[in-house]
């Protein structure tokens, strides 16, 4: 039997479950490839915390950081406690310490993914981080294993669990949106700070992720057009229900030539999308390649064991590595150089929802009217859709729109990935 000691920094909703599916394969993984896991040391921010664990074996808590990634006798660290610049530096000095390292953190990778991947080939050892997008859905060993060779040209997803818990509940449960949040946090798919689940700041951040693999391209943050769930109202879920359509918070991605169109914002689907049905925290990603064609990934999006079943494959495949000594290797992300555009450059048609009417009874200009198909009246509020809107045309009647109702809302309907 060989023993692979592990440390871990952080032991909350994904650490928990780490220990848990651990437990639970102590043997099968004795048995199939004779490797002993000896969780050595986990760094916590409250290392005398009473914590209710499935752990069959003696760990020590320890509130020093250094003292997992330092150690000598640790091959593997597993990180899932979060931050970015603290997580950066203890990633840094586990794999300069010739760690192998483990992540779930999607902001460190894709703000520093490629910095930290160049440090971990320089040392020799492995960075994998299979938790960071989509929680339990191996989506990255799909992009960067068996389409590597295809040609991606779509990727179109619900990767934030929290905002399509959120969306779903208000939906089919007409929860109130502070309610829905409520659960989402209790159930432990939100982040330390649910800002960036709602404000759309978490799946851009996996949308980075996945582009890096997908098309080897890095998003840049700052320019990516991205808006939250943080103002959908249960009123414009049911008035986008009246039109068969469901709102969604999505991530959209298309190749055309060498151009990627992006989004980050939730969007109108269809009944019959393939995105309609994915609901509460599960997660969808539905890549279309050249010869492939469209193929969709669907699962647990959040939550402790799903996510920690992502870090298993992840350990397994690094302690391959190591017993083999291969180590040295990541996520094949190869890197090309295409222009960036917002999806909203490309001409297509709106769900629109239109507040309160400013005036009693609300006119339509001339300019407005001939896109509006048809309007439909719940209480107040004005919802409809439009024809196919280019880039002006949707500017200018969100312009004449904004002086005849509050909060005007678009929401691009997607069709096809
Ligand atoms: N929750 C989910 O479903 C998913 C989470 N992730 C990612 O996994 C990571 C962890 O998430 P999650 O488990 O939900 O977070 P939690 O808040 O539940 O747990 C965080 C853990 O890290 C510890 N910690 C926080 N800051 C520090 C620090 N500075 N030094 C040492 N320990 C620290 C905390 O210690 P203490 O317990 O003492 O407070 C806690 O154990 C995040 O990057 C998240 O984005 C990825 C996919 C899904
Ligand atoms: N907060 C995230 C957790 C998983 O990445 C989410 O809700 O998806």
């Amino acid at each position: 039997m060989t023993t692979i000691s592990v440390g871990m920094l952080g032991c909350g909703t994904v650490g928990t479950g780490v220990l848990t599916l651990l437990n639970r394969a102590t043997n099968q993984i004795a048995e199939s490839i004779k490797v002993h896991f000896n969780v050595k040391k986990i760094a916590v921010s409250h290392p005398d915390k009473k914590r209710n664990l499935h752990w069959d074996e003696d760990v020590q808590f320890t509130g020093e950081i250094e003292n997992v990634t330092t150690d000598p006798s640790i091959q593997i660290v597993i990180e899932v406690m979060g931050t970015v610049d603290q997580a950066y530096h203890a990633v840094c000095q586990a794999i300069n310490h010739g760690k192998s390292v483990i992540t779930a953190n999607k902001e460190l990778i894709a703000l520093k993914g490629p910095q930290l991947t160049k440090l971990a080939r320089q040392n020799h050892v492995d960075l994998y981080y299979e938790a960071s997008v989509g929680g339990g859905i191996p989506i990255l060993r799909v992009l960067s294993d068996s389409l590597i060779t295809d040609q991606i040209t779509g990727l179109t997803g619900i990767v934030n669990g929290t905002s399509n818990y959120v969306l779903s509940a208000m939906k089919d449960e007409r929860s109130s949106y502070a309610d829905s949040l409520k659960r989402a946090q209790k159930l432990g798919y939100a982040e330390a700070n649910p800002i960036n689940d709602l404000s759309g700041f978490d799946s851009a951040y996996k949308l980075a992720i996945l582009s890096q693999l997908a098309f080897g391209h890095t998003i840049n943050l700052k320019q990516l057009e991205r808006t939250g769930i943080d103002k959908i109202t249960l009123d414009e879920l049911s008035g986008a229900a009246h039109w068969g359509l469901t709102i969604k918070p999505a991530i959209v991605a298309r190749k055309k030539e060498h151009t990627l169109y992006t989004l980050v914002a939730p969007v109108a689907v269809t009944k019959q999308h393939p995105l309609a049905n994915v609901s509460g925290v599960e997660n969808s990603v539905l890549v279309t390649s050249t010869a492939l064609g469209t193929t969709s990934y669907t699962g647990a999006g959040a939550g402790s064991e799903p996510t920690a079943n992502s870090i298993m494959s992840d350990l397994l495949t690094i302690t391959h590595h190591i017993l083999t000594e291969q180590c040295g290797s990541s996520y094949n992300a190869p890197s090309t150089h295409i222009s960036e555009y917002s999806l909203l450059k490309l001409p297509l048609e709106y769900f629109i929802a239109l507040g309160e009417p400013a005036k009693k009874e609300p006119k339509f200009s001339n300019e407005a009217s001939q896109y509006i198909e048809d309007t439909f009246k719940t209480g107040k509020a004005v919802f409809c859709i439009t024809s196919v809107l280019d880039k002006n045309e949707k500017t200018n009647l969100e312009k004449s729109l904004s002086f005849m109702f509050q909060n005007v809302h678009f929401y691009p309907i997607l069709k096809e990935n």
